[in-house]
């Protein structure tokens, strides 16, 4: 009997940026950026303040317009084809969005408006959404009454509500408290694995990347390197994820003007 190796194939990319460059004024916060995230993966985004993240979504979404490059989600180009590709893509955006004084079910049915879901079809939507996030129990409590992470989770069943194959989530869990940020990274992996999402999580904390996980860091507005935190760790001769992160974003440093000698 021969026994063939199951080799799996390579996972398609659902989300495809090629050589992307971003200035504001003389300011370059991204400099020919190329990544790929696929489908059904958790993709982190792991960059400082400063790094880019930021201004990459904001290109992805069509905020900016990317006037260099190319970006694709699932085959879509985000400026050819803006509609076509947005309507795959679900966003978090750092700032929270929610209007406290609604409850979390009129939040999501003005979102579901917004996008021309009648309100039927909103209700449907928007209770399966809920109940994705665990959070069907608060659909008539004002957003006010929950914690900071149910109301990010209330974003994520918000960002969910059109079908979304892929997720662009920006650095989620900042200001959570330790269980929070759990539950709610538990709850973005449990898309991916019940559901096939793809996601890109944006984030400037290690300790959020998961062995199975695919890793870009981003340094001053370059990908500084990409794989896997083994693949990382490696390169960095090194076991820890973020001993290896601070390694090749210290390769990336801008080394320090030279003083003219006297
Ligand atoms: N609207 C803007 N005008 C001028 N400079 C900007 C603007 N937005 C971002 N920048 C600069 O571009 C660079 C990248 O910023 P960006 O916000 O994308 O980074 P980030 O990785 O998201 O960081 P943070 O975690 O602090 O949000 C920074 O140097 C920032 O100061």
């Amino acid at each position: 009997m021969t026994v063939t190796s199951q080799i799996p194939p390579p996972a398609s990319a659902a989300l495809k940026v090629s050589g992307v460059t971003h200035s504001f004024g003389s300011k370059t916060a991204l400099d020919d950026v190329s990544l790929e995230a696929p489908a059904g993966a958790f993709t982190a985004l792991v960059g400082q303040n400063g790094a880019g993240k930021t201004t990459l979504f904001s290109l992805i979404t069509r905020l900016y317009n990317n006037t260099s490059g190319s970006i694709e989600v699932l085959g879509e180009d985000v400026r050819r084809s803006p509609a076509r590709a947005l309507a795959r893509l679900g966003v978090v955006f750092q700032a929270r969005t929610l209007d406290l004084e609604l409850t979390v079910m009129q939040n999501l049915l003005y979102h579901a408006a917004l996008h021309g879901i009648g309100r039927r079809e909103a209700k449907r939507l928007a209770a399966a959404a809920l109940g994705r996030v665990s959070l069907e129990s608060r659909a008539s409590d004002k957003v006010r009454a929950l914690s900071g992470g149910q109301m990010r989770r209330v974003e994520i069943a918000r960002a969910l509500l059109h079908g979304p194959a892929f997720l662009l989530l920006d650095e989620p869990t900042v200001g959570l408290d330790i269980g929070s940020r759990r539950t709610l990274i538990d709850e973005v992996r449990r898309l991916i694995t019940e559901d096939g999402i793809g996601v890109l999580w944006a984030t400037h904390l290690t300790d959020e990347i998961a062995a199975a996980d695919r890793v870009v860091v981003l340094h001053q507005g370059k990908v500084m390197a990409k794989g896997t935190p083994r693949e990382l760790c490696a390169r960095a001769k090194t076991d820890d994820v973020g001993a290896a992160f601070m390694t090749i974003v210290g390769e990336g440093e801008r080394p320090a003007p030279q003083k003219a000698s006297a």
